[in-house]
């Protein structure tokens, strides 16, 4: 084992999830990501890669087997315990980007570092670099975000993200509403930003073109069968 994999940023084994008795369920015998590891995940429709990364940032709750992150025990977790865990080192951007439609740009890039209880100046400072790199134009910072198009929403929402430096970050699809240059800078950006801050990277996507971006990848399909990344 190397070093990196003593100490794993994300490990899961025997994982259960169903959502209902009966119905479709997720099994990962085995999955391992070393710190500062790039994955690129894929999946045709329903084969259920929201439903792993809802069960990666805490928001669902495993049914059986380990879950670990950053060292964490997240299955043994309340979901309280779980959402302070996700404020504070895991960053989100999932396809419904949730930004708050009536405050400003700059605000809703500010909020989560509110919530993991960063200093505010610097979060200041560290958004509007990140905003200037995605060419989200000054003009539109102190507008509200309902303004806004969906590719400038996902651009905003990968800097809320960044913003306070998560150790992992979770991203469902967010390039899908990004023209070929935009999209080509957003990845070039956040895989920059997450190799600066040796932060581990999740990225799912059912569109392959995307894995070019990646050192490592993983079909859903090979989950069940306890295949690790390659
Ligand atoms: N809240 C829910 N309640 C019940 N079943 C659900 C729920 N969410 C998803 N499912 C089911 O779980 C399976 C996996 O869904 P999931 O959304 O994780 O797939 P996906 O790979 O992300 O799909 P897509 O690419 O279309 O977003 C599907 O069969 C889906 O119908």
């Amino acid at each position: 084992m190397t070093e990196q994999l003593k100490n794993p940023a994300i490990n899961l084994k025997n994982v259960q999830f169903a959502y209902s008795k009966n119905s479709w369920q997720l099994q990962i015998p085995q999955l391992t990501l070393a710190t500062g590891q790039h994955l690129f995940v894929y999946g045709s429709s329903g084969s259920g890669k929201t439903t792993l990364l809802n069960l990666l940032s805490g928001i669902t709750q495993v049914d059986s087997g380990e879950l670990w992150l950053n060292g964490q025990a997240m299955h043994t977790l309340s979901a309280k315990q779980r959402d302070l865990l996700r404020a504070q080192h895991i960053g989100v951007v999932f396809q419904q980007l949730n930004l708050i439609s009536y405050l400003s740009v700059l605000d809703n890039c500010l909020l989560s570092s509110y919530f993991a209880g960063k200093d505010r100046k610097q979060a200041i400072l560290r958004a509007q670099t990140l905003l200037k790199h995605l060419d989200i134009a000054e003009s539109l910072w102190h507008k509200p975000a309902r303004i806004l198009s969906v590719g400038q929403q996902q651009r905003v929402a990968i800097v809320r993200a960044l913003v306070p430096k998560p150790t992992i970050l979770i991203a469902d699809e967010p390039t899908s509403a990004l023209d070929s240059d935009n999209r080509d800078s957003f990845m070039q950006l956040m895989l920059a930003e997450a190799s600066a801050n040796q932060c581990t990277v999740i990225f799912v996507s059912h569109d392959r073109s995307l894995q070019q971006y990646f050192q490592a990848y993983l079909d859903m399909r090979q989950l069940a069968q306890g295949v690790q990344a390659c």
